[in-house]
């Protein structure tokens, strides 16, 4: 056979990549890892040989990342396995090659000591005489290596040539698969045209290793679908291989009417996804995806008739999303997600519950139908999910496959582990990169936006829950508990005194908080308005303007992802310092149904008179219309998800509650301006610090006249130090989603600063000060390499709960004046209403308000009198 190989930063052979995938195995020439990375993310069908360095400073790492990452096999230098064989020995056989080049046929035996951790060797012979193959001393040895033992797995050794010097010919393919050798065919030596002559045709070539014992010649062709659900069997020939993959159809050759394009007439044609070959090469198997009404002439799917299982459902399912009739039950279940979730939800309980043979298949089909219908309702087919546990299955380093807290019942008290966590080795955690000068207007606005949340969808998930809570209180907050955190509770609030148990600290962590406040503490209080505003606005009119507290205040404390008790701070002591009479603070339960002391100990420090231990919209519904036990509040504060910021707006606009809200504060976002002073390991420690928080988290580097390798110290940076953090796996979802945008000067990174507006602004660069009075939009700044964000985020002084989504452009962040209501009086001598009423009297009248104008008429005609 022949084994492509395919350089993809190479653009001259980039049209062929699409065919050199439907022979599946595909030699990847590039150590690039980023560019391996993003090759295999995308792989559907096709088995990637990727190579590992010589230069690879930790090469045991790589590899495992790139075997995570999908890479069918791993081709490693001989000289780094012979270095270290110990280092690859847990890897599978299966998927490890060794690579080396021949210049000495003795040097051949070389290979022999690692045969045990290989499936394939690569072997380059640069000074091979065609008419020698056989006699070649190297080359049989290396046949006899590939006739050595079946592998563990099952599946015999690949042993692939290159041969540099020799032009690749059908013939040459034939006579080395005799021989039991495949032969590596660069890209650019390939062709698909029926005019290049100089080029190896790839349908000549890889018909050129097939057998027939047939007398016409012609090879059985197995055709099945993505499912590998058997369509029907045909016949190929040289001619109709070559003219499938030059087509990417489906095409045969008929006995009876030659080369038979599939579908050509009943437009049943078929996308080709994959050719392969058995294991004596004498039959052909087509994978391809069948369109039209079917494979088979009598137009049912297969030639043996209808599909069963799975590919039927999701065909009934497919059709059902097309046309079911509007109010049907399976209509119902596409366009209304809550029912779906229940149902998924209570069919996934009962499957637990099942005990007998027949209960578990009954109910597991029963939770396959819901969760097919919520694959089809978005879009995903079953093909998709088999794809998607055919990469699963492909990672070599397993999780432990706990629940995650969040869907036990009750989880144990979460200790300590005073052990580092170790590094876990995946894919490469790399944020996209754009350079300003190339971008496009429209490329330039996409960049400014943040990642778009479906608000139709989210309100539609919101509006229930809150309408719940206002109609059935306590017992639809207790409800919603139990169904989104998974917790039973008796009583949504633990009202104060608090017991000493519920705010027990250590030491460091009391001192922690302590110091913490104290600096909030003074930050805010400095803010507050103590004294009157007074101004003599002429002679005898004195206004004044004095600042109240909003009395009753509720305080969000997100618990979803992480706990955050410095929420509690950022809120509680600003509402404190005000003097707001009541302070509520809600918070999602723990999965033991308390919340941690962290939150309890601020919210008895900041004076709460209760916590409401609910999360989400319900909590926001219960603060907005009160319930039995949640005392009903004046306004709203405080950062979360994207449920509770969507129902803090509704409860907003909803007149019957009368309340007011902070601003948007939802998922977190930082962006950082550097230049070539700035240090790498912050800066990434920077983006890191916010990447973290969720996937949905935005980081930004505007990356200021930054040499190349500066930037490629920071992406270094980023992946080293996500690899070492608990959060990887939410890193790992942020962080491709945030972007690094080279500019030319200070002025362009200001500028599109000031656009995107963001949450947190931090300045990575020479005389970060002077640029301070340039910032027209963010949420807070962080001026030089020794502010990290971190500091903000708990305990220098400012607030964080800041606006985020570009809102920072007409939003300040929570403040001490959040907390405060501003009201203005004034006062008249006789002198001053003489002196302002015929003003006023001629303005009434423009407006042609007489009853206004009369009230200063009367008492003008007093004092003139
Ligand atoms: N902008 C700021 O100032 C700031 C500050 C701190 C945190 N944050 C952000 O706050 C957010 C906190 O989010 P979080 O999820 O960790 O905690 P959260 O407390 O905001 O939300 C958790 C709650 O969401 C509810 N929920 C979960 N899934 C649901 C579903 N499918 N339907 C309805 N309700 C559901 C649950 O009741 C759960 O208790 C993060 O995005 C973080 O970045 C922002
Ligand atoms: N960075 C968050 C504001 O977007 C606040 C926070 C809490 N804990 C840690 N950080």
């Amino acid at each position: 056979m022949i084994l492509p190989e395919f350089d993809p930063e190479s653009t001259s052979t980039a049209d062929l990549k699409p065919t050199l995938d439907l022979l599946a195995d595909l030699l990847i020439s590039t150590t690039h890892l980023a560019v391996l990375q993003h090759l295999l993310e995308a792989e559907e069908s096709a088995s990637y040989w990727v190579p590992l360095s010589t230069d690879d400073p930790n090469p045991q790492s790589t590899a495992l990342a790139l075997l995570d990452a999908g890479a069918h096999k791993l081709v490693i230098p001989l000289t780094l396995l012979s270095q270290n064989p110990d280092a690859f020995a847990d890897l599978p056989v299966d998927r490890l090659a060794v690579s080396t080049t021949l210049t000495d046929p003795q040097t051949a035996h070389h290979l022999d000591p690692v045969l045990q951790l290989v499936s394939a060797y690569l072997v380059t012979f640069p000074a091979t005489d065609p008419a020698d193959i056989h006699a070649n001393l190297a080359l049989n040895h290396l046949v006899s290596l590939g006739k050595t033992s079946l592998l563990p797995t099952g599946g015999a050794r690949r042993v692939v040539v290159r041969l540099p010097n020799i032009v690749s010919t059908p013939d040459l393919v034939a006579q080395l698969d005799r021989a039991g050798l495949d032969l590596l065919v660069n890209a650019s030596d390939l062709t698909t045209a029926k005019n290049e002559p100089e080029k190896l045709n790839l349908g000549a070539a890889y018909a050129a290793s097939l057998t027939s014992d047939r007398p016409d010649g012609l090879f059985p062709t197995l055709v099945v679908d993505e499912r590998d659900v058997a369509l029907g069997l045909v016949y190929s020939s040289v001619e109709s291989v070559t003219e499938s993959l030059r087509t990417g159809q489906g095409v045969y050759q008929s006995r009876a009417r030659g080369l038979w394009h599939k579908g050509a007439t009943s437009g049943a044609t078929q996308t080709l996804i994959r050719v392969a070959v058995d294991c004596d090469k004498d039959t052909l198997k087509f994978v391809v995806r069948q369109h039209g009404a079917g494979f088979c002439h009598l137009n049912t799917l297969t030639c043996f008739g209808h599909p069963r299982g799975l590919t039927a459902l999701s065909r009934t399912l497919q059709g059902r999303k097309q046309s079911a009739p509007a109010g049907s039950y399976t209509a119902r279940l596409f366009s209304d997600a809550d029912l779906l979730r229940s149902k998924i939800m209570e069919e996934a309980g009962e499957l637990c519950d099942a005990k007998s043979k027949e209960d578990v298949a009954w109910e597991a089909a029963d939770l396959v139908y819901f969760a097919l219908t919520k694959c089809v309702a978005a879009g995903v087919s079953i093909e998709d999910v088999e794809r998607n546990l055919d990469r699963k299955a492909r990672k070599i380093s397993r999780r432990k496959g706990d629940a995650k807290p969040s869907k036990q019942e009750v989880a144990p008290k979460k200790e300590q582990d005073p052990t580092p966590a170790p590094i876990p080795v995946a894919s490469r955690i790399q944020m996209q990169h754009h350079t300003h000068s190339t971008l496009t207007p429209a490329e330039r606005s996409k960049l400014l936006l943040r990642p778009i949340i479906d608000s139709a969808d989210i309100i539609s998930r919101v509006s229930p829950i809150m309408a719940d809570v206002r109609a059935r209180g306590d017992a639809a907050v207790l409800d919603f508990t139990h169904k989104f955190d998974r917790v039973r509770l008796t009583s949504p609030v633990i009202r104060a005194p608090f017991t000493p148990e519920a705010m027990r600290l250590d030491l460091q962590t009391q001192h922690a908080i302590d110091q913490a406040y104290d600096n909030v503490w003074r930050f805010h209080d400095a803010q507050m308005d103590r004294t009157p505003l007074v101004v003599e606005t002429m002679p005898g009119v004195t206004c004044t303007r004095f600042a109240r507290p909003i009395e009753r205040v509720g305080l969000y404390v997100p618990g979803g992802t992480a706990v955050l008790p410095s929420s509690a701070l950022m809120l509680g002591i600003p509402a404190k310092v005000a003097g707001c009479r009541e302070i509520v603070i809600a918070t999602p339960p723990r999965p033991d149904g308390t919340v941690v002391p962290e939150v309890m100990y601020v919210a008895h420090k900041v004076g709460a008179s209760c916590v409401v231990v609910a999360g989400g919209a319900q909590a926001v519904a219960a603060m907005a219309y009160g319930t039995e036990s949640v005392p009903k509040v004046d306004k709203i504060c405080g950062p979360g998800n994207q449920f509770v910021t969507t129902a803090k707006m509704i409860a907003q606009n909803d007149s019957s509650c009368m309340i007011s809200i902070d601003m948007p504060a939802g998922p977190s976002e930082v962006l950082v301006i550097a230049d070539a002073d700035s240090n790498p390991a912050y800066v990434a420690s920077d983006l890191l610090s916010q990447a973290e928080h969720g996937a949905d988290s935005q980081v930004v580097l505007v990356a200021v006249a930054m040499p190349p390798a500066h930037l490629a110290a920071i992406d270094d940076q980023i992946h080293e130090q996500a690899s070492r953090l608990p959060r990887v796996e939410i890193v790992r979802q942020s962080i491709p989603k945030s972007f690094v945008l080279s500019v030319e000067t200070m002025e362009e990174a200001i500028r599109f600063s000031n656009e995107y507006a963001p949450e947190h602004l931090i300045l990575h660069t020479r005389d970060a000060e002077k640029l301070v009075e340039k910032i027209d939009n963010a949420g807070s700044v962080f001026v030089g390499e020794f502010s990290p964000e971190s500091c903000g985020d708990y305990a220098s002084g400012t607030n964080h709960t800041l606006p985020t989504y570009g809102y920072s452009r007409m939003y300040s962040g929570v403040n001490t004046h959040t907390f405060l209501k501003h009201i203005t009086a004034q006062q008249l001598t006789p002198a001053g209403l003489d002196a302002l009423g015929d003003t006023v009297m001629r303005l009434a009248e423009v407006e042609g308000l007489e009853a206004h104008r009369n009230a200063v008429a009367i008492r003008v005609r007093d004092l003139r009198n």
